[in-house]
């Protein structure tokens, strides 16, 4: 099945009228990839439940005797399980941390078993929107508005599926970090370290106010159809690119946008007579690119799950329930970062239960440093994984 958006995204870059996108529903599987299907339905925290859920993941390395020795690394929000490895079928691009995986590399995989799941609720092999529900329909607006727990609970089954009662280490970056906090508070006795980066503890106003011009671009696009647009032939692109042009300008620092682009015009264009400025095209690139590859309804639902993300819902406040992090943890935060901003992750450091475990990456790239910077996170992942307590 192929997925064709029903008309280009406005400017002279739109996505190609037929996105790849679909070619990665359920029953088709993308390079790489492997599954596992949840043993029972998954018990949301909405008091929902999720039929037939499953979870697409890729490895690197091999498992020890002990099967103590793996990594769960964990995707920011339009990441996916490609980790690591070049672009090829299935993947456009080259693993978004290709720089930190395999022999000898940080998470050297002649030690480590490396495990990067794709979250649920997305698009690239797990159950979300686009997949089919149990009526064989595409859930669409049906699918279960999700938490990030809800997420975590449902990857229990990956480290099952593996032999794997205790992950070495749990990472990730902006969801990621979100994702990595909740997996050691709500299986604690499943995580011996974790390395959180660029994320806060509870999502705030700021984060919250962001996102909801985002949400609005997507919901207000006439092909939304309230989510139920899967396999009509049509999808809610532009919506899609307006949400993404937003967020990738929260994502990048100011100082770099303006010493790349300045005030320059596109070549062979006039701003202001019908032209962009480059900056104005960069944005332009960056929407259709997500528009081709990420499903609007997925970006819909962990949009709105880390919106609510709050690691003290339910457990005495944020406060009272770092404490109950692993001692091996560390956080850290990009020192440009304007969307999750590095007093966040200070914060989050000051109420761990061992003190000093905060860190900083320098980097002028704004909150994707956390994607860029790879010699610092590697320096980062070093230093926890040689931690021995
Ligand atoms: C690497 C991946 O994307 S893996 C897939 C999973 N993705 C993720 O996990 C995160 C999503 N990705 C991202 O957030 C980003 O792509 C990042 C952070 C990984 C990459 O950031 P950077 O390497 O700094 O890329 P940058 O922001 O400079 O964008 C470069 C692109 O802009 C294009 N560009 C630059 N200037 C212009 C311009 N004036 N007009 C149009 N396009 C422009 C470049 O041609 C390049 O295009 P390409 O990506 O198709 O090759
Ligand atoms: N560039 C990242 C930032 C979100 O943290 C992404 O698109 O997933």
């Amino acid at each position: 099945m192929t997925f064709t958006p029903g008309r280009p995204a406005p400017g002279r870059d739109g996505p190609p009228r037929e996105g790849p996108f679909g070619g990665r529903r359920e029953g088709d599987p993308p390079g790489g990839r492997r599954w596992v299907r949840l043993p029972a339905p998954l018990e949301l925290e909405s008091g929902r439940a999720l039929p037939g859920a499953r979870i697409a993941y890729q490895t690197w390395g091999r498992p020890n005797a002990r099967r103590d020795n793996a990594v769960l690394v964990l995707h920011a929000l339009t990441g996916d399980s490609h980790a690591a490895g070049p672009a090829g079928p299935g993947h456009p691009d080259p693993g978004w941390w290709d720089g930190l995986v395999g022999p000898g590399r940080p998470l050297d995989t002649d030690r480590f078993l490396v495990v990067a799941p794709n979250v649920l609720g997305g698009c690239q092999g797990s159950t979300g929107p686009s997949s089919p529900a149990p009526d064989r329909r595409p859930w669409g607006g049906r699918f279960p508005g999700l938490t990030l727990r809800d997420t975590v609970r449902a990857e229990a089954a990956v480290a099952d599926a593996l032999g794997v009662e205790r992950w070495a280490a749990v990472v990730g970056g902006s969801m990621g970090g979100m994702r990595a906090l909740e997996w050691a508070l709500t299986l604690p006795d499943r995580v011996d370290r974790a390395l959180v980066l660029a994320c806060p503890a509870a999502t705030t106003a700021w984060q919250i106010a962001w996102a909801a011009p985002q949400l609005h671009a997507v919901r207000s696009d006439p092909d939304w159809f309230g989510g139920d647009y899967h396999g009509t032939g049509r999808a809610p692109v532009d919506g899609l690119g307006v949400a993404r042009r937003i967020a990738h300008v929260t994502y990048r620092g100011a100082a770099e946008l303006d010493d790349r682009f300045g005030r320059r015009p596109q070549d062979g264009e006039e701003p202001g007579r019908g032209g962009r400025y480059a900056v104005e095209s960069y944005l332009d690139h960056q929407a259709w690119k997500l528009a081709r590859r990420f499903d609007p309804a997925s970006y819909v639902v962990l949009t709105e799950a880390m919106n609510g993300h709050d690691v003290g819902r339910g457990r005495g406040g944020a406060a009272r329930a770092l404490k109950g992090m692993p001692a091996r943890t560390l956080v850290a935060g990009v020192d440009t970062d304007h969307l999750y901003p590095l007093a966040q992750q200070e914060e989050i450091a000051r109420h761990l239960p061992v003190p000093g475990r905060a860190r900083v990456i320098s980097s002028p790239y704004g909150h994707d440093g956390f994607l860029l910077a790879q010699e610092q996170v590697g320096d980062l992942l070093r230093e926890l994984l040689d931690d021995a307590g």
